[in-house]
Order: C-alpha cells, then structure tokens, then sequence
C-alpha cells in the first residue's frame, strides 16, 4: 500500500512545484499547511493541493510525509514546533531550505522518536516567488540534495526518493556542511556579486544617463539572478554566513591580484586568467541542470521586428513546441536583432532550430 498522505508546509513557489509534482502520483494525497489563506485557497482551486489546513499540528498528524518549503527560519520554527507533536507513526520530514546546517542541526535537537528527518534541498528556482509561479517540472533534470540526519535510515531515504520521484530530478547525498560550502560558491556568492554589479551600474548611471541603454547580453545575463526574491536571499546570506564571509575575503584578495594585473599591465597574465576561466567555464555541463537552471536556448536573428515575433512563435505552435520565454537582444528598429527563445528540453531546442532553418531563419545555440 503506497497511498501517502503528503503534507506540504508553505506553499510557495518551490512547495507549490513540489506540489503539483508529487500529485503526479495518484496514490499521493497532497495536504497543504500555509499561513497564507490566499495561497490556500489558490492551491484548492487550482487542484495544487487537495486539502488545506490552517492548522499545522492537525495537518502534520495527518501526513506520512511532510515537506517543510516555508522560508528558512520559519522552516526551523517548523522543525521545533514537529517535536511536541504526539504522532501515531513515523513519519519522514524533509525541508527544501538553501541552507542546511542549522536545518540539520535543529532537527538533530527533536527527542520525538517518530520523526525522521531527511534535509532537502531541490536545486532549482525562478526569479518568482508565490504558487502562482509554481510548476510540476520545476525540477526535471535539476539537482536534489538529500542530507539525512541521524535519525533517518537508508530505506527512508529511499522512501523519500520514491515519492519525490515524479519531480525527476537527480537525487546527491552530502554532508550539510559539503552542501553549504559548494552552494556557497555556485549558488550564494554568485547572487551577492550580481546585486553587486547591479549597483555599480546604478552608481554609475547617475553621471551616465545612457548607461543602461548600453546594457546588452553580458550584462543582462551575469545579473539575472539579482532580479529574485531579496526578502529569501537574505535569509539564505543570513544562515550561511560564516561561508560566505570566507568567500568575500577569498573574492576580495583575487580583485587585489586582479588590480594588479590591470595596473601593471600585464597582458600576458591577464590573458592567461581569462583563459582558464574560460577553460574551466567551457567545461561545465549547462544542459544538464545545475544550482542556475540550464536553459535550452535558441538564438534567431530577425530582419525586421514587426511579426518576427509572431512568426517564430507560430512555426513553433505548428510543431506543438512550448516556448519557455522568449526576448528580444539587441534590437534596433528596421536594423537585425536577435531573437533568444527558451525551452524546457534539449529536444524542443534542436527541433525548433531546424524547424526555423527550413523556415529560412538562421539560429544559432550557444553551449
Ligand atoms: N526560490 C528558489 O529559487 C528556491 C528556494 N528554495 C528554498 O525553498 C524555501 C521556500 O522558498 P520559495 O518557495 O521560493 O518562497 P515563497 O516565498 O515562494 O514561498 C514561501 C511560502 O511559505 C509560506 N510561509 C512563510 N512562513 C510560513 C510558516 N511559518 N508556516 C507556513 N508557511 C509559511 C509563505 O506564505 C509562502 O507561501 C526557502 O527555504 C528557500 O531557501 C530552494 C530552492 C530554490
Ligand atoms: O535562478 C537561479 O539561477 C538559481 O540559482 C535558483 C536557485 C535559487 C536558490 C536555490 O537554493 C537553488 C536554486
């Protein structure tokens, strides 16, 4: 009997895509717990969540599993609060947080001996937050973390990947500290050091009015990541604090040696930077996903802007492709553009480059 009652607590953007993936499964029943009554009522109506609870204890002695997807601090609220819970019989938790250390270290202080707590981490996101932006395949292909606690055996581990497995993403167990110091540097910093850049270009545009005309591809790509939830990010700097202050060092001490490339003009040092760092760019895989989500990218270039648009998106209609995004680079009016459009698959990305060739576009993907 697999029939699982699945609790999730906070139905954002990632417990509402968790969600709407578990409910794949028509032996799961999906309960979900928020202080949001909107949300609640949002998830009911749009089939998320099968039944909503306002009441956290009621809901959890209702669950087999439970997946805490609240923000962090509230996630470790959330932990405390399972300890008093008088449950009938054991039940897996797991959270999603971006953080785990201090979510293991909370759920290794519960004495309630029916609590086996597995830390999660899907590693995947959006610039969103909120159910409306949530989506079953949020995870396909991405990277899960499953960091188990003391008190989780390798069967409930398997458990745990079972019935997380219509999110189809690739499940990795790490420590919570291996996690935090490598979602540190691929995932946190990152994020510190484009709202950085951001801001240098918001000083700068203060005596340079055109600046953000200027702002092209480069730009727009290194920074994407600063458009996401600023309230969630910082919870994330907060609980990984320690890692990130290192990184800041270890960042500023490479600018200083950077500096002095640049001051010293030294061309063939600064060269050879760059093509490392190219080297060691060049090699990561960016079609399987990783902390940043690949994105399957078609790149069109347009003659003329008036119904490109429209063109491209019906050739890709006719062929049944769905268009994740689509945007429009460096384009001038009457003068060539390019048109970027993404996809969910690899496999939409390489028919609708030959769909637009025959349709006498030229394209270009870029690895
Ligand atoms: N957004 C992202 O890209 C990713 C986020 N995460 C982690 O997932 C967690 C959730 O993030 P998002 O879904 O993006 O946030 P979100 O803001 O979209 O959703 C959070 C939900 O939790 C609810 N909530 C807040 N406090 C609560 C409490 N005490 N009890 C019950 N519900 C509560 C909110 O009402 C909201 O519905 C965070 O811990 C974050 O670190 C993990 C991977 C990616
Ligand atoms: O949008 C991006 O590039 C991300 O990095 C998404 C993301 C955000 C937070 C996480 O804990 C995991 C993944």
């Amino acid at each position: 009997m697999d029939n699982r009652n699945i609790l999730v607590a906070g139905i954002g953007l990632i417990g509402g895509s968790l969600a709407k993936a578990v409910k794949i499964n028509p032996e799961h029943t999906v309960l979900g717990y928020d202080l949001n009554e909107e949300s609640l009522q949002y998830g009911l109506e749009q089939g998320i969540i099968d039944k909503a609870y306002t009441d956290f204890t009621r809901a959890a002695q209702e669950a087999d599993i439970i997946i805490l997807a609240a923000p962090i601090s509230e996630t470790i609220e959330l932990i405390k609060r399972l300890d008093s819970i008088p449950f009938e019989r054991q039940v897996i938790v797991t959270d999603t947080a971006s953080v785990k250390h201090a979510i293991i270290e909370a759920a290794e202080q519960l004495t309630n001996e029916n609590i086996a707590f597995i830390g999660g981490h899907p590693m995947a996101g959006s610039h969103k937050r909120g159910i409306g932006a949530a989506k079953s395949h949020l995870f396909e292909n991405a990277i899960y973390v499953l960091a188990p606690s003391i008190r989780s055996t390798n069967e409930m581990v398997a458990t745990l990947k079972n019935v997380l497995s219509p999110t189809k993403s690739k499940f990795v167990v790490l420590k919570p500290e291996e996690h935090d110091e490598m979602t540190g540097v691929i995932s946190h910093f990152p994020h510190l050091i484009a709202s950085s850049l951001v801001h240098r270009a918001k000083k700068w545009q203060q005596t340079h009015a055109f600046l953000p005309k200027l702002a092209a591809g480069g730009f727009r790509d290194i920074t994407r990541i600063a458009s996401s939830n600023p309230v969630m990010w910082q919870d994330i700097f907060y609980h990984n604090r320690k890692k990130m202050s290192v990184l800041l060092q270890e960042w500023i001490e490479e600018m200083i040696q950077l500096k002095e490339l640049i001051d010293n003009s030294e061309k063939r040092a600064m060269i050879d930077y760059l093509e490392d760092a190219k080297k060691y760019r060049d090699g990561i895989p960016t079609k399987t996903a990783g902390a940043i989500p690949a994105f399957y990218d078609v790149y069109v270039d347009i003659r003329d802007q008036t119904g490109a648009i429209a063109s491209v998106a019906q050739i890709l209609a006719e062929h049944n492709i769905s268009i994740k995004n689509i945007e429009i680079l460096e384009i001038r009016e009457g003068i060539t553009g390019v048109l970027r459009v993404s996809f969910y698959t690899k496999d939409a990305q390489k028919l609708s480059k030959q769909q637009l060739e025959l349709n006498g576009y030229e394209t270009m993907i870029q690895n």
